[in-house]
C-alpha cells in the first residue's frame, strides 16, 4: 500500500503510479517541478534527500529544462526512483502532497523550435475536400513524407490560458477584396505533441528519435479558418495559427507508453529507408474533445499515418538540429468516422452541419466564452490506464480594433 492515499492514485485511473507526468507548480512563492499523483501533486524540490544530489539537481530549478537536457538513460533512472518513492509505504522526508486545485501551473519547459505536422490521412482528406473541392484531396507527396510546417514557439501557452479571438484579413465568400477584423471562423485542432530532449542532435534515425523524445502532451492548435483560407497559398499556415497553441501543463514520459505501441497504418508503397521504423512508434491514444462540457468527438491516435519517430527523423534529415525543449505536434487527429474528427471545421463540414451541444445549443465554429477541453488515455501495463493531462482553453472576445 502506497503512502499516497489520495483519489485517483491507483492503476485503473489515468494518473496512478504507472503514469507520473511531470509539470511545474507554484509552492511557497516559488516554481518547482512536480509529478502528478491522482488529483494531487508531489513537488520534487523537497525530495532532495530521497532522490540523492545527482537526480535532485535535475529537478531543483524553476523549469524542467535541466532534466530535458540530459539523456534518456537519466530520465529512466529518475522515473524508476520516483516510482519506488511513490510506491513505498512511508512518505520520504520532505514529501508534501498538494491538491491540484490549490496550485497554479505554468509551462514546464522553455519551448524551442515548434513544428506542426499533418499526419492524419483522414484529416488531410477531409480538409482537402472542404477547402479544395475541385482538386484531389491529397497531394502526391503526402504518402511519401510527413508534411509539416514550422510554427511560432513564443505563442505556445499552458492549458488554462484564455485565448483572445485574433484579428486578421479574410475574404468573405463571393467578395473580391479582403476585409480586416476579428476571425469569424475560430476552430480547434486536437493534436498530440512530443517534447524533445537529450543532447543536441542532427539527422536522427527513427531509432535515435526514440531517445530524443522526453514525453508527450496534448495540444490544441487553435486555428482561424477564415484568416488561414485567405493567406495560406502558396507558403502554408501563417497568422491563422500563430496567435496561440495550447499544450497540457503535464508531460507524460514516453516510457509510460511502452504498452500502447502500435504500427501506423501500412503505407501504400515502400518508404524511403530513413522513414522505415525499427520499433513500432504508433501510439494507441484515445482522445476526447469536449465543447462547453459536451463530448463532441473521440479521435483515435492509432489511426495516424506517420509516427513521432518518422516525424523526427524527417524533420532532421536535412541536418537541422534537434534541441532539448523543441516541440513537434502530430497534426490534427481525425479518424474515419464523423465521431472521430479532430477539428470543428470537419465536424461541421465547413460550417454546413452544426454540432449539437447539451442543452440545445448549436455550433459551427467557436463563440466568445466557449471552452474546449481535450483529454486522452492509453493502455498501460497489466490492465492499467495511462493518462495524458487535459489541455483546456476558453475564448475571450477580440481586443478592440
Ligand atoms: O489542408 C490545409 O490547407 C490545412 C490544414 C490544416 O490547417 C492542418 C494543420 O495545421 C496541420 C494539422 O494539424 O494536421
Ligand atoms: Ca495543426
Ligand atoms: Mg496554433
Amino acid at each position: 500500500m502506497s503512502w499516497i492515499d489520495v483519489p485517483g492514485f491507483h492503476a485503473a485511473a489515468p494518473f496512478g503510479p504507472q503514469t507520473l507526468p511531470y509539470g511545474l507548480v507554484r509552492v511557497d512563492d516559488r516554481w518547482t517541478p512536480a509529478v502528478r499523483v491522482g488529483d494531487h501533486v508531489l513537488p520534487l524540490r523537497g525530495l532532495a534527500g530521497a532522490l540523492g544530489p545527482r537526480l535532485a539537481g535535475l529537478v531543483s530549478e524553476d523549469s524542467l529544462d535541466p532534466l530535458l537536457a540530459r539523456e534518456a538513460a537519466i530520465w529512466r533512472e529518475l522515473r524508476e526512483r520516483l516510482q519506488e518513492l511513490t510506491g513505498g509505504s512511508t512518505a520520504p522526508r520532505g514529501a508534501r502532497l498538494i491538491s491540484l486545485d490549490e496550485v497554479r501551473s505554468a509551462l514546464p519547459f522553455t519551448v524551442g523550435d515548434y513544428v506542426d505536422f499533418y499526419s492524419s490521412r483522414h484529416h488531410a482528406e477531409n480538409v482537402g475536400r472542404i477547402l479544395r473541392p475541385d482538386s484531389a484531396p491529397l497531394l502526391p507527396n503526402w504518402t511519401h513524407l510527413p508534411v509539416g510546417y514550422h510554427g511560432r514557439s513564443g505563442t505556445v501557452v499552458v492549458s488554462g490560458t484564455d485565448v483572445v479571438r485574433p484579428h486578421g484579413q479574410r475574404r468573405p465568400p463571393g467578395a473580391e477584396l479582403p476585409v480586416f477584423g476579428p476571425s469569424t471562423r475560430l476552430d480547434i485542432e486536437a493534436e498530440v505533441g512530443f517534447v524533445c530532449g537529450g543532447p543536441v542532435g542532427g539527422r536522427l534515425s527513427t531509432a535515435e528519435a526514440e531517445e530524443h523524445v522526453f514525453g508527450v502532451v496534448l495540444v490544441n492548435d487553435w486555428s482561424a479558418r477564415d484568416i488561414q483560407a485567405w493567406e495560406y497559398q502558396p507558403l502554408g499556415p501563417f497568422l491563422g495559427k500563430s496567435f496561440a497553441t495550447s499544450i497540457a501543463g503535464w508531460i507524460t514520459p514516453l516510457a509510460a507508453f511502452d504498452h500502447a505501441r502500435v504500427s501506423p497504418p501500412a503505407p501504400p508503397h515502400r518508404l524511403l529507408d530513413y522513414l522505415v521504423e525499427d520499433r513500432q512508434a504508433g501510439l494507441d491514444l484515445r482522445l476526447a474533445v469536449s465543447w462547453n462540457g459536451t463530448v463532441v468527438t473521440r479521435p483515435r491516435f492509432a489511426e495516424m499515418s506517420w509516427s513521432f519517430a518518422q516525424q523526427l527523423a524527417h524533420l532532421s534529415v536535412n541536418g537541422a538540429t534537434v534541441r532539448p525543449g523543441d516541440l513537434f505536434a502530430s497534426g490534427t487527429v481525425s479518424g474515419p468516422l464523423r465521431s472521430e474528427r479532430g477539428s470543428f471545421l470537419e465536424l461541421s463540414w465547413g460550417g454546413a452541419e452544426p454540432v449539437e451541444l447539451a442543452g440545445g445549443a448549436r455550433r459551427t465554429f467557436l463563440e466568445d466564452g466557449d471552452s474546449v477541453v481535450v483529454t486522452a488515455t492509453a493502455p498501460g501495463p497489466e490492465g492499467s490506464v495511462i493518462g495524458l493531462a487535459e489541455v483546456a482553453g476558453t475564448i475571450r472576445p477580440a481586443a478592440s480594433a
